[in-house]
């Protein structure tokens, strides 16, 4: 197609979110404090609501039965960064009044909206896996800064802890591949700030490439992927850092 942007050979893009496609800011200093915030009245108004029961019973059991020990462990969970499934479950619910009021806006990284849209006008498909819970991921995507902010719509398919697995697991990367089996691993690049999952990606079949974004820290100099970082997400620099990728890992 003519002025088409080149996304070369690869029929899915793979995204991660915080520190990839979003700064770990917007995760960690607005997002989980956002739950936080709004944690005490939600479960004053909400705990023996039927609607929050399945929430609320994904937790350990010393805490199902005990409001106050219920919320300590949110805190100190979030306070740790632990992506237990029940707690990502617990933050998608509690951020949802906050992006359809307008509260919430996902900052995505400048590059991000072109980036996508290009390469979903090219045929590819966009999929996201992250820590986040799906319905978590679709609400950020809905609700983003880039004009229109809808960029869900452009996405075709969502993977997390619970549907694919833990993201530094091989088995995540290859059951995601099996929910698309007629697309030849060699096709998929994911994109990650997480060397532990680039490689986790790749031993999969998967390409993969890690991103460098404003905010994160620095990658380590001494894994062989580094130096291989993209700071901006185009056509180009995705090709160029799979091809350099492919050249040095097969030498
Ligand atoms: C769905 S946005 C919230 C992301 C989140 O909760 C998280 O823990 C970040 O995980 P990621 O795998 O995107 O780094």
């Amino acid at each position: 197609m003519a002025n088409q942007p080149d996304f070369g050979r690869f029929d899915v893009l793979l995204l991660d979110i915080e520190g990839t496609v979003c700064p770990i800011s917007f995760v960690k200093d607005v997002l989980f404090p956002y739950a936080l915030n709004v944690l005490p009245d939600f479960l004053a108004e909400q705990w023996d609501e039927p609607s929050f029961a399945g929430y609320r019973n994904a937790f350990p059991d010393d805490c199902r039965n005990d409001r106050s020990a219920f919320e300590a462990h949110v805190r100190d969970l979030v306070a740790r960064d632990v992506k237990a499934p029940y707690l990502k479950a617990l933050q998608g619910h509690l951020w949802t009044k906050g992006y359809e009021s307008g509260v919430l806006k996902a900052p995505l990284f400048p590059d991000v909206p072109p980036f996508i849209t290009n390469a979903h006008a090219a045929g590819k498909k966009i999929m996201i896996y992250s820590s986040g819970s799906v319905p978590a991921q679709k609400l950020l995507f809905a609700h983003t800064t880039a004009q229109p902010p809808d960029m869900s719509v452009v996405i075709c398919d969502w993977f997390d802890t619970v549907n694919a697995g833990p993201k530094t697991d091989v088995a995540s990367y290859t059951t995601i591949l099996s929910h698309h089996p007629d697309i030849s691993p060699a096709r998929w690049i994911f994109l990650s700030d997480n060397l532990s999952e680039v490689d986790a990606a790749r031993q999969s079949g998967m390409h993969s490439i890690p991103a460098v974004r404003p905010g994160n820290a620095p990658l380590p100099s001494h894994h062989p992927l580094s130096e291989f970082a993209v700071s901006e997400f185009t056509p180009a620099s995705i090709a160029q850092a799979a091809a350099a990728i492919a050249a040095k890992t097969s030498a």
